[in-house]
């Protein structure tokens, strides 16, 4: 072979290569978001370090950071800010569901996924005519899944931007646009009338508000009476010690590389629900047997990982993915290694589920109806008119 066919056969075999490499083996695993395709949400290609370096300095202690007031303010900021940084990695590394799932014997990734977003659709009884909300809605994955199942009117809100976009075309793409609805804003302050839900869930989501029963009580307010709303939360489990430090590192890690102000012990979150009105109809650990393993998923990927970890590397310094990107990366590995960790000693779950129900009579009427004949037995005991009154306001 002569000198020069020689170069451009190795020429051509190297450039088949490098398009294997980042374009094939880096493409989304559910195709719409490949690794030269790598945005930093809504974050200017500038700013992706210094938004990375200020997420980090926030999460970097997260209980002590989301137990003041005005830190756990910011927490919706941060989080939106997370959003930007991670949004694209996942697409591309994971798919359009943002969540885990039990692994299924003989079933793929995508198939567990579905069954696991299907079930939330009937566990809240779903179906055609209903209006269901879906509470961080990431970009969609799970909304469709439960628009195409149960025939029911999804609404998603998150709070990025980015994610809203994302949503909003895959919806198109997947010609579910006039099903699925996606809002942006804060699931703490929501931008929907009172009682205007049939249904409403949360996949992984709740875990990133400071205070669960701000979030919950929001849910409540949206809720119709009667109306069903399950949540998949992040919690540690009974095995969970706080005075074990290989328990506490593992924990903080999860904390930190996704953004929480403090996972919630299992055991609150019933009694957490009760106190905004719910009545809990059903609450449940997923990933108890005989669910299978949730986290051998995040086990496998490890040589993907690295694969990527060389792509993210070869792009940035192609100029091709932004600055702070590795960084980006390095944090979700890191972040992987502690989920597993926490999945593996049974520490952790990222599936506690509760089902809830807003009662179809609030119990705020009942009291007051009592609160009358109390204050009628006091009227007839014969008070003064003021005291009568003055007592009759306090009940109320
Ligand atoms: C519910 C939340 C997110 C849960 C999961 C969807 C994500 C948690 C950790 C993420 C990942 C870790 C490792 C990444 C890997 C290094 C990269 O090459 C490809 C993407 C990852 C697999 C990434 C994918 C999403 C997660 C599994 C939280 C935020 C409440
Ligand atoms: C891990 S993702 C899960 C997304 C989706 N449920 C899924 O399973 O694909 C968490 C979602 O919660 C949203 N979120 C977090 N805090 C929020 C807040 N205060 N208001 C609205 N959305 C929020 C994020 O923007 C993100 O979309």
């Amino acid at each position: 072979m002569e000198w020069s066919t020689a170069v451009w056969t190795g020429g051509v075999a190297v450039a088949a290569a490098v398009y294997w490499f980042v374009w094939v083996m880096g493409a989304a695993e559910v195709k719409g978001k490949s690794a030269v395709d790598l945005k930093m949400g809504s974050i200017s290609n500038d700013k992706v370090k210094d938004k990375y370096t200020q997420y980090w300095s926030f999460f970097r202690r997260p209980k002590e950071t989301a137990a003041t007031a005005s830190s756990a303010e910011k927490v919706p900021a941060f989080v939106d800010t997370f959003y930007n940084l991670v949004t694209d990695i996942y697409e591309w590394g994971w798919g359009q569901s943002f969540h885990f799932s039990p692994s299924v014997p003989g079933r793929s990734h995508r198939d567990a996924t579905r069954l696991h977003e299907e079930r939330v659709a009937d566990l809240i009884t779903a179906r055609p005519g209903h209006r269901i909300l879906d509470v961080g809605c990431g970009v969609g994955g799970p909304m469709r899944a439960i628009a195409a199942h149960s025939g029911s009117q999804v609404v998603g809100i998150t709070i990025n931007e980015y994610q809203v976009a994302r949503a909003r075309a895959h919806n198109k793409k997947a010609g579910l646009d006039s099903k699925c609805e996606v809002v942006c804003g804060n699931f703490l302050k929501m931008p929907f009338e009172n009682a205007s839900f049939d249904g409403a869930y949360s996949i992984e989501a709740t875990c990133h508000a400071p205070r669960l029963e701000d979030v919950y009580a929001e849910v409540f307010r949206v809720l119709k009476p009667g109306g069903l709303y399950v949540s998949y939360e992040w919690v540690t489990t009974p095995l969970y010690q706080a005075e074990n430090p290989e328990h506490v590192e593992t924990i903080q890690g999860i904390e930190r590389g996704d953004a929480l102000p403090g996972l919630r012990a299992e055991e609150d979150i019933a009694s957490i629900a009760k106190s905004v009105g719910f009545e809990v109809v059903q609450e449940k650990d997923l990933a108890l047997p005989p669910a299978g393993p949730w986290w051998t998923r995040l086990k496998m990927g490890r040589i993907a990982y690295w694969r990527n970890h060389l792509v993210v590397c070869v792009l940035t310094a192609l100029r091709i993915a932004p600055k702070g990107v590795v960084e980006v990366h390095e944090m979700l590995y890191e972040t992987a290694r502690h989920l597993t960790n926490g999945g593996e000693t049974g520490i952790f779950t990222p599936m506690h589920m509760i089902l809830c129900r807003k009662p179809k009579i609030i119990r705020r009427r009942r009291r007051r109806w009592w609160s009358w004949m109390v204050i009628r037995s006091v009227i007839s005991a014969g008070f003064d008119l003021e005291e009568k009154i003055d007592f009759g306001v306090k009940l109320l």
